[in-house]
């Protein structure tokens, strides 16, 4: 099986080309552990299959390192972008992507001068209501900065679903934020009937953001682009920063460019990039 490795700020996946390998035989959701594998397997947060769509030019399925899949992947949205532009699945630089969370236009940005190349993703609108999330056992639809007890502590939490759920608690300090401990226990928490993505988020200023994630399925990762979204969407809900003006978010792999205009939509832009190609022999 070829296949190509890319990331989005360190969040790196295994795609696998399905205009030209067959995947049938294959269990995926073992597949994705077993390609994810640092010392077994190639090494990634998980495993993206780029294939044929019937509703865009073209679609995308996510798998997470524990084989869970996902229904959205920012990062893995401007990548799949990036290959499909470079291998002549697309031949305009606007085109639509398919996911299991519906459909985004993406947006290759192929001549920046001496730049890594990055794409922008309109995301589509967030989904706040706590059924869209999904979330249970709270007394309002839409849940910004609410208690949530964790047994030894309680943390005030607004949930952000972009197709993909996350749960976006603000801090004063990024750096001592007990991530090991409060994503665990939130990730699979039993008030998440599908599981959350865990974000702290530390504001700087309106318009710029300090991120930490323990991605559902995966764990710590460098980077989320969904989740960045999230934080940027929570921020505003809860009177950080203003729609329509684009925030920087500072993920431990880099910065995104996140705006929530005031049509609903979330503009994601950052960097796409290759690093290797090569065939799976297991
Ligand atoms: N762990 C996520 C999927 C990957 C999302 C993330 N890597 C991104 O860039 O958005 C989930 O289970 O919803």
């Amino acid at each position: 099986m070829k296949f190509t490795k890319m990331h989005g700020l360190g969040n790196s996946y295994i795609y696998v080309d399905l205009f030209k390998e067959t995947l049938e035989e294959h269990d995926l959701p073992r597949l994705a552990v077993k390609v994810s594998d640092k010392n077994n397997g190639i090494g990634s947060d998980g495993m993206i299959l780029i294939g044929p769509s019937d509703t865009a030019e073209i679609s995308m399925r996510v798998f997470n390192n524990d084989g869970s899949e996902a229904m959205n992947c920012g990062n893995g949205l401007r990548c799949v972008a990036k290959f499909a532009y470079e291998n002549g699945y697309v031949n305009q630089t606007v085109f639509n992507i398919q996911t299991k969370g519906g459909l985004v236009e993406a947006t290759v940005h192929p001549n920046e001068q001496n730049k890594v190349p990055t794409v922008t993703v309109n995301m589509g609108a967030p989904r706040l209501s706590r059924s869209a999330i999904p979330m249970i056992g709270s007394a309002v639809d839409q849940v910004v900065n609410e208690s949530f007890d964790l047994g030894e502590q309680e943390v005030r939490l607004t949930a952000v679903s972009m197709g993909n759920p996350h749960a976006v608690i603000f801090t004063e300090d990024i750096q001592s934020v007990p991530l090991m401990q409060v994503g665990p226990t939130l990730e699979k928490h039993e008030r998440f009937p599908e599981w959350v993505n865990v974000e702290y988020v530390q504001i700087v200023k309106e318009d710029e953001l300090h991120f930490r994630v323990w991605e559902r399925g995966t764990g710590i990762t460098q980077a989320c682009g969904t989740g960045a979204c999230a934080a940027v969407v929570a921020s505003i809900l809860n009177g950080y920063s203003q729609r329509d003006n684009e925030v920087t978010v500072h993920l431990l792999g880099g910065d995104l460019l996140i705006t929530w205009l005031e049509n609903g939509d979330v503009l994601m832009n950052g960097a796409a990039e290759t690093i290797c190609e090569g065939e799976w022999l297991l």
